[in-house]
């Protein structure tokens, strides 16, 4: 426990912890020091020698005041040292997460997440001062006091050693039991946590359905869930705790037993035998106190290890030195992927031809999305490559290719501050005006006109102040101001009115400057103005390939899906169409 709290601590907050350490230990040898003294003080006040008693009683006045200054000493530095501690483990924490690859995240993990960094890391960083001190205490007085009991009697001494395994086998015994229960409980708390999390995020969505909607029954069960594991916790707790009381309370009566037996034999005088008994609960004293300490020990040992398995987790293989790509074309060769199940692309091969703007189009769920993860490097593929500029996409480096790529994925995730800031997130090297500017270009400027507050009206929680083609503006807006020279845009499925779908028309016309641009496109005006159309079958491959007039011309599938969404859309189709 104490070597895997010094291993996340920063190098700081380890040397405040191990000094805190060292004096914990002399507060605990000086405690049970203290504790020897009082059997030469009671067997000379039972004797009636005054000025032994006089000698010991100083001696133990200058132990005790050691103590307290060591006590106080550990105190100090103990404060500092779980603030120092706290600090690292969130930096190791939020370091941790910013390495981790994005596909750690597709399952969600906000409830044990906020959990580690909430409670989890708080409990664990006041560890060494509240349960470690009192544990280290609860064993090193005890074993001091031990030690020296042979020097008065080493019967007793013997007989309560005997007892120690005892008592180690039901501590190991109870620990065991509440780490279980506590990993059992953990994690429906992480789950219950993601339930409320998301109940209280799909509000709107859960008013229209009503009472008894799946998204109810789903925080009920994890509540329900969550109240019998802790209820389990608690059970096992107060049986091992009761045990090992027992236990401990056992291995008085042995000494009380075998010390009275000894002294009617008249192998031991009463004058000792009350002095060793006193002591006798001084050894089980501190044993006891910490029998219910393995609970904390158990549950912060809980916390250390998400933040190990955190740890474990295996990054996506960075080239050792990164390579630099020939331009901005981005080649799909003999690509399958499935995210770990069936495969969603299967023996993949296309060119989205640099500088120019590429429409990726078919039936819902053919991995449209899916090839705009590949090339941001979401994940890697299964089989084949994705290269940007001739070069296979993990020979770039994450770095590289999360410099050279923007993504304006379809649920945009705004912050809630400003709307300059969220634009200004894509590159803040900028100035307000030149922000300012680029949003404008996007046409973000009319969304402002209207909000109170202008650029620096608040947009709400994930943006929900703004509609979905707003929101889409403004991360289009993110994406000029990073000025990447690849652009990724999941357009919206859902049908915008004509302002937003003029707006992300002109927005898609300033993206297209220049720029390789990747479109998941379900405009007709966007898929019409591609200068090249890749259409998936949704088997895993593609079903065909060109530009719209070449594909009208072909006559195929294409043709097919393109006089369908006209006729849906009621255009009227024109020679030039
Ligand atoms: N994180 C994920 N884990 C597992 N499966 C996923 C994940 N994301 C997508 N899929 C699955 O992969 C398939 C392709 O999804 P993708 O989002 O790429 O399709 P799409 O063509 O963009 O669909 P749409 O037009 O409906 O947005 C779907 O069957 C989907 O369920």
């Amino acid at each position: 426990m104490i070597r895997r709290l010094l291993q996340y601590a920063s190098p700081s907050a380890r040397r405040l912890l191990v000094t805190e350490l060292v004096f914990i230990v002399a507060t605990a040898i000086l405690q049970g020091i203290a504790f020897l003294m009082l059997v030469p003080v009671l067997r000379a006040f039972m004797a009636g020698d005054l000025a032994t008693v006089g000698t010991w009683l100083i001696a133990l006045g200058v132990v005790a005041v050691l103590y307290v200054g060591a006590f106080w000493f550990a105190s100090q530095i103990g404060m500092k040292a779980s603030t120092e501690l706290l600090d690292s483990l969130l930096t190791r924490l939020g370091d941790r997460l910013v390495e981790l690859p994005i596909a750690w995240f597709a399952t969600d993990r906000s409830g044990s997440m906020s959990h580690i960094a909430t409670q989890g890391a708080m409990f664990v960083s006041s560890t060494p001062y509240s349960i470690v001190r009192l544990m280290l205490t609860g064993f090193i007085t005890p074993a001091t006091v031990l030690v020296g009991m042979y020097a008065f009697d080493w019967r007793l001494a013997l007989a309560m050693t005997a007892t120690v395994p005892v008592m180690w086998f039901v501590y190991r015994w109870l620990r065991t039991g509440m780490e279980r229960d506590d990993i059992a409980h953990q994690e429906a708390v992480g789950e219950a946590s993601a339930r409320v999390i998301e109940f209280a995020r799909v509000q709107p969505a859960l008013r229209t359905a009503g009472e008894g909607s799946v998204a109810d029954r789903l925080v009920e069960e994890s509540l329900q869930h969550q109240h019998r594991a802790y209820r389990g916790l608690l059970i096992t707790g107060g049986a091992g705790i009761a045990t090992f009381g027992g236990v401990v309370q056992l291995s008085l009566t042995v000494v009380i037993v075998l010390g009275a037996y000894l002294a009617i034999g008249g192998s031991l005088d009463p004058a000792t035998l009350i002095a060793l008994l006193v002591l006798g609960v001084r050894f089980t004293e501190p044993i006891a106190n910490s029998g219910s300490l393995g609970g904390g020990v158990a549950v912060a040992k809980t916390t250390l290890d998400q933040l190990d398995r955190l740890a474990a987790v295996d990054r996506l293989p960075e080239p050792a030195t990164p390579a630099t790509p020939d331009g901005h074309t981005i080649t799909f060769d003999d690509v399958t992927f499935g995210y770990g199940g069936p495969p969603v692309l299967e023996h993949l091969t296309f060119t989205a031809p640099g500088g120019r703007m590429t429409a990726i189009v078919g039936p819902s769920g053919s991995g449209k999305t899916t090839i705009t993860k590949l090339i941001a490097r979401f994940y890697d593929p299964e089989g084949g490559t994705v290269s940007i500029g001739g070069i296979p996409v993990p020979e770039l480096g994450t770095d590289a290719v999360e410099s050279a790529v923007a993504p304006v994925f379809q649920d945009v995730y705004l912050f809630d501050d400003s709307i300059i800031n969220n634009i200004w997130i894509g590159n803040p090297d900028l100035s307000r005006d030149e922000v300012v500017a680029a949003a404008t270009r996007a046409r973000v400027d009319e969304i402002v006109e209207r909000l109170p507050g202008g650029w620096d009206a608040r947009v709400g929680e994930g943006g929900s102040n703004l509609s979905g083609g707003e929101r889409q503006r403004v991360s289009i807006a993110r994406a000029l101001l990073k000025d990447a020279p690849i652009v990724l845009l999941d357009e919206a499925t859902a049908a915008l009115d004509i302002g937003n779908e003029i707006a992300i028309g002109d927005a898609i016309d300033q993206v297209r400057a220049d720029r390789t641009l990747v479109v998941v496109a379900h405009r007709l005006q966007t898929i019409m103005t591609a200068d090249h159309i890749i259409m998936l079958d949704g088997e895993g491959g593609i079903r065909e390939a060109g530009t719209h007039a070449e594909l009208l011309a072909h006559d195929g599938a294409y043709a097919r899906y393109w006089r369908e969404r006209v006729d849906a859309a009621g255009w009227q189709l024109t020679a030039e169409n």
